[in-house]
Protein backbone atom coordinates (compact mmCIF):
# COMPACT_ATOMS: atom_id res chain seq x y z
CA UNK A 1 0.00 0.00 0.00
CA UNK A 2 0.86 3.82 -0.46
CA UNK A 3 1.35 3.61 3.74
CA UNK A 4 4.54 1.66 3.91
CA UNK A 5 5.84 3.48 0.59
CA UNK A 6 4.87 6.43 2.99
CA UNK A 7 6.82 5.49 5.18
CA UNK A 8 9.88 3.79 3.75
CA UNK A 9 10.35 7.14 1.28
CA UNK A 10 10.06 9.14 4.32
CA UNK A 11 12.86 6.72 6.32
CA UNK A 12 14.96 7.05 3.33
CA UNK A 13 14.55 10.77 3.45
CA UNK A 14 15.46 11.47 6.30
CA UNK A 15 18.93 8.84 6.06
CA UNK A 16 19.42 10.21 2.95
CA UNK A 17 19.61 14.41 4.32
CA UNK A 18 21.97 12.94 7.38
CA UNK A 19 23.90 10.69 4.66
CA UNK A 20 24.62 13.74 2.19
CA UNK A 21 25.93 16.05 5.46
CA UNK A 22 28.06 13.41 6.98
CA UNK A 23 29.29 12.16 3.39
CA UNK A 24 30.00 16.02 1.73
CA UNK A 25 31.64 16.44 5.23
CA UNK A 26 35.15 13.83 4.32
CA UNK A 27 34.10 14.00 0.78
CA UNK A 28 37.38 16.00 -0.62
CA UNK A 29 39.82 13.88 0.86
CA UNK A 30 38.42 10.43 0.89
CA UNK A 31 40.18 7.99 -1.70
CA UNK A 32 37.57 5.74 -4.07
CA UNK A 33 36.59 2.69 -2.96
CA UNK A 34 35.87 -0.90 -3.96
CA UNK A 35 32.32 -1.96 -4.60
CA UNK A 36 31.72 -5.26 -6.34
CA UNK A 37 28.33 -5.45 -8.42
CA UNK A 38 26.07 -7.93 -7.02
CA UNK A 39 23.90 -8.16 -10.10
CA UNK A 40 23.70 -6.42 -13.78
CA UNK A 41 22.19 -3.07 -14.27
CA UNK A 42 21.67 -1.52 -17.13
CA UNK A 43 22.21 2.26 -16.83
CA UNK A 44 19.74 4.91 -18.54
CA UNK A 45 20.49 8.56 -19.92
CA UNK A 46 24.22 9.64 -20.21
CA UNK A 47 25.11 9.78 -16.45
CA UNK A 48 24.10 6.48 -15.18
CA UNK A 49 27.00 3.90 -15.61
CA UNK A 50 25.96 -0.25 -16.60
CA UNK A 51 28.16 -3.14 -15.30
CA UNK A 52 27.45 -6.87 -14.89
CA UNK A 53 27.45 -9.05 -11.42
CA UNK A 54 30.56 -9.42 -10.52
CA UNK A 55 32.71 -6.33 -11.74
CA UNK A 56 34.31 -4.38 -9.81
CA UNK A 57 33.58 -0.79 -9.30
CA UNK A 58 35.82 2.01 -7.97
CA UNK A 59 33.02 4.32 -5.88
CA UNK A 60 34.49 8.49 -5.97
CA UNK A 61 31.58 9.69 -3.85
CA UNK A 62 28.29 8.83 -2.11
CA UNK A 63 26.02 12.20 -2.91
CA UNK A 64 22.88 10.24 -1.90
CA UNK A 65 21.94 7.02 -0.08
CA UNK A 66 20.75 5.94 -3.24
CA UNK A 67 22.95 6.83 -5.95
CA UNK A 68 26.80 6.57 -5.75
CA UNK A 69 29.55 8.27 -8.58
CA UNK A 70 31.46 5.23 -9.52
CA UNK A 71 34.00 3.88 -12.24
CA UNK A 72 34.39 1.06 -14.21
CA UNK A 73 37.32 0.72 -16.78
CA UNK A 74 37.79 4.20 -16.97
CA UNK A 75 33.95 4.81 -17.25
CA UNK A 76 32.25 6.98 -14.90
CA UNK A 77 28.44 7.56 -14.18
CA UNK A 78 26.05 7.11 -11.34
CA UNK A 79 25.16 4.05 -9.81
CA UNK A 80 22.31 2.08 -7.56
CA UNK A 81 23.82 1.66 -3.94
CA UNK A 82 21.75 -1.21 -3.36
CA UNK A 83 23.51 -3.19 -6.15
CA UNK A 84 26.90 -2.73 -4.76
CA UNK A 85 28.58 -4.49 -2.02
CA UNK A 86 32.35 -3.36 -0.42
CA UNK A 87 34.74 -5.52 -1.85
CA UNK A 88 35.68 -8.69 0.41
CA UNK A 89 32.17 -7.97 2.61
CA UNK A 90 31.84 -11.41 2.23
CA UNK A 91 34.75 -12.15 4.29
CA UNK A 92 33.96 -9.44 6.78
CA UNK A 93 30.84 -11.21 8.16
CA UNK A 94 31.05 -9.81 11.52
CA UNK A 95 31.15 -6.17 11.01
CA UNK A 96 27.76 -5.09 12.04
CA UNK A 97 27.32 -2.91 9.11
CA UNK A 98 27.50 -5.92 6.26
CA UNK A 99 24.19 -5.81 4.76
CA UNK A 100 23.61 -9.71 5.36
CA UNK A 101 23.47 -9.08 8.61
CA UNK A 102 20.87 -6.69 8.35
CA UNK A 103 16.70 -7.67 7.50
CA UNK A 104 16.53 -7.82 4.01
CA UNK A 105 12.73 -8.01 4.59
CA UNK A 106 12.99 -4.85 6.62
CA UNK A 107 10.02 -6.83 8.80
CA UNK A 108 10.71 -4.51 12.35
CA UNK A 109 10.32 -1.26 10.54
CA UNK A 110 7.51 -3.03 8.01
CA UNK A 111 5.56 -4.74 10.86
CA UNK A 112 6.50 -1.61 12.74
CA UNK A 113 4.50 0.79 10.52
CA UNK A 114 1.38 -1.69 10.42
CA UNK A 115 1.47 -1.53 14.66
CA UNK A 116 0.05 1.47 14.17
CA UNK A 117 -2.97 3.58 13.16
CA UNK A 118 -2.20 5.68 10.69
CA UNK A 119 -1.69 2.96 8.11
CA UNK A 120 -5.17 1.72 9.04
CA UNK A 121 -6.84 4.76 8.73
CA UNK A 122 -5.96 5.16 5.04
CA UNK A 123 -6.84 1.82 4.06
CA UNK A 124 -10.24 1.26 5.73
CA UNK A 125 -10.71 5.59 4.69
CA UNK A 126 -10.08 4.16 0.94
CA UNK A 127 -13.92 2.97 0.68
CA UNK A 128 -13.10 1.75 -3.34
CA UNK A 129 -10.93 -0.65 -1.98
CA UNK A 130 -12.46 -1.80 1.26
CA UNK A 131 -16.27 -1.95 -0.22
CA UNK A 132 -14.85 -4.05 -3.13
CA UNK A 133 -13.91 -6.67 -0.46
CA UNK A 134 -17.10 -6.33 1.31
CA UNK A 135 -18.72 -6.70 -1.93
CA UNK A 136 -16.56 -10.60 -2.58
CA UNK A 137 -17.98 -11.03 0.65
CA UNK A 138 -21.76 -10.45 0.33
CA UNK A 139 -22.37 -11.79 -3.08
CA UNK A 140 -20.20 -15.33 -2.62
CA UNK A 141 -22.38 -15.13 1.27
CA UNK A 142 -24.16 -18.25 0.37
CA UNK A 143 -21.16 -20.40 -1.00
CA UNK A 144 -19.30 -19.63 2.01
CA UNK A 145 -21.14 -21.04 4.69
CA UNK A 146 -19.54 -23.86 6.72
CA UNK A 147 -16.44 -22.67 4.79
CA UNK A 148 -12.58 -22.34 6.22
CA UNK A 149 -11.55 -19.14 5.92
CA UNK A 150 -7.67 -17.48 6.25
CA UNK A 151 -7.53 -13.34 5.77
CA UNK A 152 -3.64 -13.47 5.51
CA UNK A 153 -2.51 -9.98 6.89
CA UNK A 154 -5.77 -9.43 8.70
CA UNK A 155 -4.63 -6.04 9.86
CA UNK A 156 -7.75 -4.28 11.95
CA UNK A 157 -9.34 -7.84 10.87
CA UNK A 158 -11.94 -6.06 8.63
CA UNK A 159 -12.31 -8.50 6.04
CA UNK A 160 -12.29 -11.32 8.75
CA UNK A 161 -15.41 -9.67 10.37
CA UNK A 162 -17.21 -8.94 7.02
CA UNK A 163 -17.19 -12.88 6.61
CA UNK A 164 -18.59 -13.21 9.99
CA UNK A 165 -20.85 -10.38 9.47
CA UNK A 166 -22.23 -11.52 5.81
CA UNK A 167 -21.64 -14.75 5.87
CA UNK A 168 -21.46 -18.05 7.81
CA UNK A 169 -18.12 -19.17 7.67
CA UNK A 170 -17.39 -22.06 9.72
CA UNK A 171 -13.97 -20.27 11.04
CA UNK A 172 -12.06 -17.42 9.98
CA UNK A 173 -8.39 -17.54 11.09
CA UNK A 174 -7.12 -14.11 10.88
CA UNK A 175 -3.54 -13.86 10.80
CA UNK A 176 -1.35 -10.44 11.15
CA UNK A 177 1.74 -10.13 12.03
CA UNK A 178 2.07 -7.02 13.71
CA UNK A 179 1.18 -5.73 16.99
CA UNK A 180 -2.15 -4.96 15.67
CA UNK A 181 -2.95 -8.19 16.50
CA UNK A 182 -4.12 -7.57 19.87
CA UNK A 183 -6.37 -5.11 19.33
CA UNK A 184 -7.59 -7.01 16.28
CA UNK A 185 -8.84 -9.46 18.67
CA UNK A 186 -10.57 -6.84 20.90
CA UNK A 187 -12.40 -5.34 17.79
CA UNK A 188 -13.72 -9.14 17.29
CA UNK A 189 -14.94 -9.57 20.65
CA UNK A 190 -16.44 -6.18 20.61
CA UNK A 191 -18.33 -7.31 17.66
CA UNK A 192 -19.64 -10.33 18.96
CA UNK A 193 -17.61 -12.67 16.07
CA UNK A 194 -15.13 -14.70 18.85
CA UNK A 195 -16.76 -17.94 18.14
CA UNK A 196 -16.03 -17.53 14.49
CA UNK A 197 -13.02 -15.16 13.85
CA UNK A 198 -9.75 -16.38 15.45
CA UNK A 199 -7.15 -13.85 15.33
CA UNK A 200 -3.25 -15.16 15.36
CA UNK A 201 -0.70 -12.95 15.72
CA UNK A 202 2.61 -14.01 13.78
CA UNK A 203 4.39 -14.12 9.82
CA UNK A 204 1.89 -16.04 7.78
CA UNK A 205 5.01 -17.63 7.00
CA UNK A 206 5.54 -19.20 10.45
CA UNK A 207 2.42 -19.48 11.75
CA UNK A 208 0.26 -22.94 12.22
CA UNK A 209 -3.22 -23.87 11.16
CA UNK A 210 -5.21 -26.54 12.71
CA UNK A 211 -6.21 -27.62 9.19
CA UNK A 212 -6.25 -26.11 5.50
CA UNK A 213 -8.64 -23.96 4.29
CA UNK A 214 -11.17 -23.47 1.67
CA UNK A 215 -10.78 -19.85 1.19
CA UNK A 216 -7.64 -17.35 1.42
CA UNK A 217 -8.25 -14.11 1.30
CA UNK A 218 -5.79 -11.48 1.08
CA UNK A 219 -5.23 -7.21 0.72
CA UNK A 220 -1.09 -7.49 -0.53
CA UNK A 221 -1.50 -5.24 -3.45
CA UNK A 222 1.03 -2.49 -3.16
CA UNK A 223 2.28 0.51 -5.48
CA UNK A 224 2.88 -0.61 -8.72
CA UNK A 225 1.12 -3.83 -8.21
CA UNK A 226 4.14 -5.61 -6.40
CA UNK A 227 6.40 -3.05 -4.46
CA UNK A 228 6.26 -4.87 -0.76
CA UNK A 229 6.39 -8.32 -2.20
CA UNK A 230 4.04 -9.15 0.33
CA UNK A 231 2.15 -11.53 -2.29
CA UNK A 232 5.43 -13.77 -2.03
CA UNK A 233 3.83 -14.62 1.57
CA UNK A 234 0.33 -15.18 0.26
CA UNK A 235 1.71 -17.44 -2.42
CA UNK A 236 3.55 -19.65 0.18
CA UNK A 237 0.66 -19.68 2.41
CA UNK A 238 -1.61 -20.65 -0.84
CA UNK A 239 0.98 -23.77 -0.79
CA UNK A 240 0.69 -24.86 2.52
CA UNK A 241 -2.73 -24.40 3.52
CA UNK A 242 -4.62 -23.90 0.60
CA UNK A 243 -6.60 -27.33 0.09
CA UNK A 244 -6.57 -28.64 -3.38
CA UNK A 245 -9.29 -27.31 -5.41
CA UNK A 246 -10.20 -23.92 -2.60
CA UNK A 247 -10.51 -20.70 -3.48
CA UNK A 248 -7.83 -17.84 -3.75
CA UNK A 249 -8.88 -13.94 -3.37
CA UNK A 250 -7.80 -11.94 -5.18
CA UNK A 251 -7.65 -15.07 -8.24
CA UNK A 252 -5.48 -12.65 -10.72
CA UNK A 253 -3.80 -9.62 -11.16
CA UNK A 254 -3.02 -7.20 -13.95
CA UNK A 255 -0.28 -3.79 -14.31
CA UNK A 256 -1.17 -1.46 -16.73
CA UNK A 257 0.42 1.01 -18.28
CA UNK A 258 -0.31 4.17 -20.68
CA UNK A 259 1.62 6.57 -21.75
CA UNK A 260 0.69 10.06 -21.03
CA UNK A 261 1.50 14.11 -20.21
CA UNK A 262 2.47 15.10 -17.05
CA UNK A 263 2.35 18.99 -17.96
CA UNK A 264 1.99 20.23 -14.44
CA UNK A 265 4.27 18.01 -12.77
CA UNK A 266 7.15 19.15 -15.05
CA UNK A 267 6.27 22.19 -14.73
CA UNK A 268 6.33 22.22 -11.19
CA UNK A 269 9.53 20.39 -10.66
CA UNK A 270 11.79 21.25 -14.02
CA UNK A 271 10.19 24.03 -15.94
CA UNK A 272 10.12 26.00 -12.63
CA UNK A 273 14.02 26.53 -12.76
CA UNK A 274 14.03 28.37 -16.10
CA UNK A 275 13.18 31.96 -14.29
CA UNK A 276 12.08 32.09 -11.09
CA UNK A 277 11.88 35.51 -10.28
CA UNK A 278 13.24 36.68 -13.55
CA UNK A 279 16.47 34.35 -12.72
CA UNK A 280 18.41 31.95 -14.62
CA UNK A 281 18.38 28.87 -12.68
CA UNK A 282 18.86 26.84 -15.32
CA UNK A 283 22.21 25.27 -13.46
CA UNK A 284 19.84 23.64 -10.86
CA UNK A 285 17.74 21.27 -13.57
CA UNK A 286 20.33 18.09 -13.37
CA UNK A 287 20.10 18.20 -9.71
CA UNK A 288 16.34 19.05 -10.25
CA UNK A 289 16.05 15.88 -12.72
CA UNK A 290 18.29 13.59 -10.37
CA UNK A 291 15.88 14.27 -7.25
CA UNK A 292 12.40 14.21 -9.07
CA UNK A 293 12.40 12.05 -11.97
CA UNK A 294 14.56 9.36 -11.44
CA UNK A 295 12.36 7.42 -8.71
CA UNK A 296 8.60 7.11 -10.10
CA UNK A 297 6.32 9.34 -8.38
CA UNK A 298 3.83 7.77 -6.22
CA UNK A 299 0.17 8.72 -5.55
CA UNK A 300 -0.15 10.33 -9.02
CA UNK A 301 -3.30 10.76 -10.01
CA UNK A 302 -3.59 11.12 -13.87
CA UNK A 303 -6.70 12.97 -15.47
CA UNK A 304 -8.01 10.91 -18.29
CA UNK A 305 -7.43 13.31 -20.51
CA UNK A 306 -3.79 13.05 -20.47
CA UNK A 307 -3.67 9.46 -21.28
CA UNK A 308 -2.31 9.44 -25.31
CA UNK A 309 -3.78 6.27 -26.23
CA UNK A 310 -5.65 3.48 -24.40
CA UNK A 311 -3.67 1.53 -21.43
CA UNK A 312 -2.40 -2.32 -22.16
CA UNK A 313 -1.99 -4.60 -19.49
CA UNK A 314 1.53 -5.28 -19.49
CA UNK A 315 1.68 -8.05 -16.60
CA UNK A 316 -1.04 -10.83 -15.89
CA UNK A 317 -0.75 -12.46 -12.65
CA UNK A 318 -2.85 -15.95 -12.31
CA UNK A 319 -3.06 -16.57 -8.67
CA UNK A 320 -3.17 -20.34 -8.54
CA UNK A 321 0.11 -20.80 -10.81
CA UNK A 322 2.12 -17.82 -9.95
CA UNK A 323 5.27 -19.11 -8.41
CA UNK A 324 7.57 -17.19 -5.92
CA UNK A 325 10.42 -17.74 -8.23
CA UNK A 326 8.40 -16.15 -11.16
CA UNK A 327 8.24 -12.76 -8.84
CA UNK A 328 12.62 -12.52 -9.27
CA UNK A 329 12.11 -10.72 -12.81
CA UNK A 330 8.44 -9.92 -14.58
CA UNK A 331 8.66 -8.54 -18.16
CA UNK A 332 5.79 -7.08 -20.09
CA UNK A 333 5.33 -5.13 -23.72
CA UNK A 334 3.34 -2.46 -25.18
CA UNK A 335 2.41 -1.40 -28.27
CA UNK A 336 0.62 1.51 -27.96
CA UNK A 337 -1.10 3.96 -31.30
CA UNK A 338 -1.15 7.51 -29.85
CA UNK A 339 -4.40 9.11 -30.10
CA UNK A 340 -3.86 12.68 -30.39
CA UNK A 341 -1.27 15.18 -30.18
CA UNK A 342 0.71 16.16 -27.28
CA UNK A 343 3.74 15.78 -24.86
CA UNK A 344 4.86 12.30 -24.19
CA UNK A 345 6.22 12.87 -20.15
CA UNK A 346 6.30 9.50 -19.04
CA UNK A 347 3.95 6.10 -18.58
CA UNK A 348 1.78 6.12 -16.10
CA UNK A 349 1.08 2.48 -14.07
CA UNK A 350 -1.93 1.22 -11.78
CA UNK A 351 -3.48 -1.98 -11.01
CA UNK A 352 -6.70 -3.86 -11.33
CA UNK A 353 -7.70 -7.55 -9.28
CA UNK A 354 -10.27 -9.25 -9.96
CA UNK A 355 -12.12 -12.13 -7.86
CA UNK A 356 -13.99 -14.78 -8.99
CA UNK A 357 -17.47 -15.46 -7.85
CA UNK A 358 -17.64 -19.05 -5.87
CA UNK A 359 -20.94 -19.29 -7.47
CA UNK A 360 -22.31 -20.97 -10.47
CA UNK A 361 -22.67 -18.33 -13.08
CA UNK A 362 -21.90 -15.22 -10.00
CA UNK A 363 -20.51 -11.98 -10.80
CA UNK A 364 -16.67 -11.68 -10.96
CA UNK A 365 -15.65 -8.70 -8.75
CA UNK A 366 -13.16 -6.06 -9.87
CA UNK A 367 -11.30 -3.48 -8.07
CA UNK A 368 -9.81 -1.01 -10.63
CA UNK A 369 -7.06 1.80 -9.40
CA UNK A 370 -6.81 3.09 -12.78
CA UNK A 371 -7.92 6.75 -13.72
CA UNK A 372 -11.48 5.99 -15.13
CA UNK A 373 -12.42 4.31 -11.51
CA UNK A 374 -12.72 5.70 -8.26
CA UNK A 375 -9.49 7.27 -6.97
CA UNK A 376 -8.12 4.85 -4.12
CA UNK A 377 -5.48 5.29 -2.02
CA UNK A 378 -2.81 3.66 -4.49
CA UNK A 379 -3.66 6.29 -6.86
CA UNK A 380 -1.36 5.58 -9.59
CA UNK A 381 2.10 5.56 -10.03
CA UNK A 382 4.15 7.88 -12.46
CA UNK A 383 7.26 6.92 -14.19
CA UNK A 384 8.89 10.34 -15.92
CA UNK A 385 10.93 10.40 -19.07
CA UNK A 386 14.59 12.14 -19.26
CA UNK A 387 13.13 14.56 -22.10
CA UNK A 388 9.58 15.05 -22.96
CA UNK A 389 8.82 14.20 -26.71
CA UNK A 390 6.33 16.01 -28.76
CA UNK A 391 3.92 13.11 -30.56
CA UNK A 392 1.19 13.29 -32.93
CA UNK A 393 -1.68 10.96 -33.35
CA UNK A 394 -1.04 8.13 -35.50
CA UNK A 395 2.54 7.70 -33.68
CA UNK A 396 3.30 4.50 -32.42
CA UNK A 397 5.04 3.79 -29.01
CA UNK A 398 6.14 0.27 -28.50
CA UNK A 399 8.58 -1.39 -26.04
CA UNK A 400 9.00 -3.47 -22.84
CA UNK A 401 8.83 -3.51 -19.26
CA UNK A 402 10.95 -5.40 -16.73
CA UNK A 403 10.02 -5.75 -12.94
CA UNK A 404 13.72 -6.69 -11.20
CA UNK A 405 12.88 -7.50 -7.34
CA UNK A 406 15.96 -6.25 -5.46
CA UNK A 407 18.41 -9.50 -5.31
CA UNK A 408 19.00 -7.81 -1.57
CA UNK A 409 16.43 -5.82 -0.22
CA UNK A 410 13.57 -8.18 -0.96
CA UNK A 411 10.43 -5.61 -0.63
CA UNK A 412 11.83 -3.50 -3.39
CA UNK A 413 12.01 -3.72 -7.17
CA UNK A 414 13.68 -1.26 -10.22
CA UNK A 415 11.32 -0.91 -12.95
CA UNK A 416 13.18 -0.92 -16.76
CA UNK A 417 11.11 1.06 -19.61
CA UNK A 418 12.39 0.33 -23.09
CA UNK A 419 10.41 2.24 -25.64
CA UNK A 420 10.48 2.71 -29.30
CA UNK A 421 8.30 6.22 -30.93
CA UNK A 422 7.75 5.90 -34.41
CA UNK A 423 5.96 8.22 -36.65
CA UNK A 424 5.10 7.38 -39.60
CA UNK A 425 3.72 10.77 -40.90
CA UNK A 426 5.79 12.98 -42.68
CA UNK A 427 8.72 12.91 -40.70
CA UNK A 428 9.01 9.02 -40.98
CA UNK A 429 10.85 8.85 -37.77
CA UNK A 430 12.02 6.84 -35.13
CA UNK A 431 13.53 7.32 -31.37
CA UNK A 432 14.29 4.52 -28.79
CA UNK A 433 14.84 5.06 -25.15
CA UNK A 434 15.28 3.47 -21.74
CA UNK A 435 15.24 4.14 -18.53
CA UNK A 436 15.16 2.19 -15.13
CA UNK A 437 13.57 3.09 -12.21
CA UNK A 438 14.31 1.67 -8.44
CA UNK A 439 11.39 1.22 -6.28
CA UNK A 440 12.85 2.25 -3.75
CA UNK A 441 16.22 0.57 -3.69
C1 LIG B 1 -2.26 -4.02 3.16
S1 LIG B 1 -2.53 -4.39 4.82
C2 LIG B 1 -4.18 -5.03 4.81
C3 LIG B 1 -4.85 -5.03 6.15
C4 LIG B 1 -6.28 -5.52 6.17
N1 LIG B 1 -6.42 -6.82 5.57
C5 LIG B 1 -7.19 -4.55 5.45
O1 LIG B 1 -7.68 -4.89 4.38
O2 LIG B 1 -7.41 -3.45 5.96
C6 LIG B 1 -1.54 -5.80 4.98
C7 LIG B 1 -1.43 -6.34 6.38
O3 LIG B 1 -0.78 -7.59 6.29
C8 LIG B 1 0.15 -7.73 7.34
N2 LIG B 1 1.17 -8.67 6.81
C9 LIG B 1 2.01 -8.47 5.76
N3 LIG B 1 2.76 -9.56 5.54
C10 LIG B 1 2.38 -10.47 6.48
C11 LIG B 1 2.81 -11.79 6.78
N4 LIG B 1 3.78 -12.38 6.06
N5 LIG B 1 2.23 -12.44 7.80
C12 LIG B 1 1.27 -11.83 8.54
N6 LIG B 1 0.84 -10.58 8.32
C13 LIG B 1 1.37 -9.91 7.30
C14 LIG B 1 0.64 -6.31 7.59
O4 LIG B 1 1.17 -6.18 8.89
C15 LIG B 1 -0.63 -5.51 7.35
O5 LIG B 1 -1.34 -5.34 8.53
Amino acid sequence: VTSWKGFCSFFLYETKQADMQAEKEDEDDASPEEYVALCDFTGSGSDQLSFSSGDKLLVHTKPSSDWWWAELQGVTGYAPASYLQPDGAEEEEEEEEDTSLQDPWQDEEYFGSYGTLKLHLEMLSDKTRTEAYRQVIFSNSASLRNKVVMDLGCGTGIISLFCAQLAQPSVVYAVEASSMAAYTRQLVKQNGYEEVVVVLQGRAEEIELPEQVDVLVSEWMGNCLLFEFMVESVLLARDRWLREGGVIWPSSAALTLVPCQADSYFSEKMAFWEQPYGLDFTPLQPLAHQEFFTKPKFSHLIEPNDCLSAPCDVICLNMYTLQVKDLEEMNGQFHFCVEKPGVFHGFTAWFTVHFKSLEEGGTTVELNTGPNSEPTHWKQTLFMLDKPVSVCAGDSISGTILLRRNPVWRRHMTVTLNWNISSTGETDSSQVGTKTFPMWR
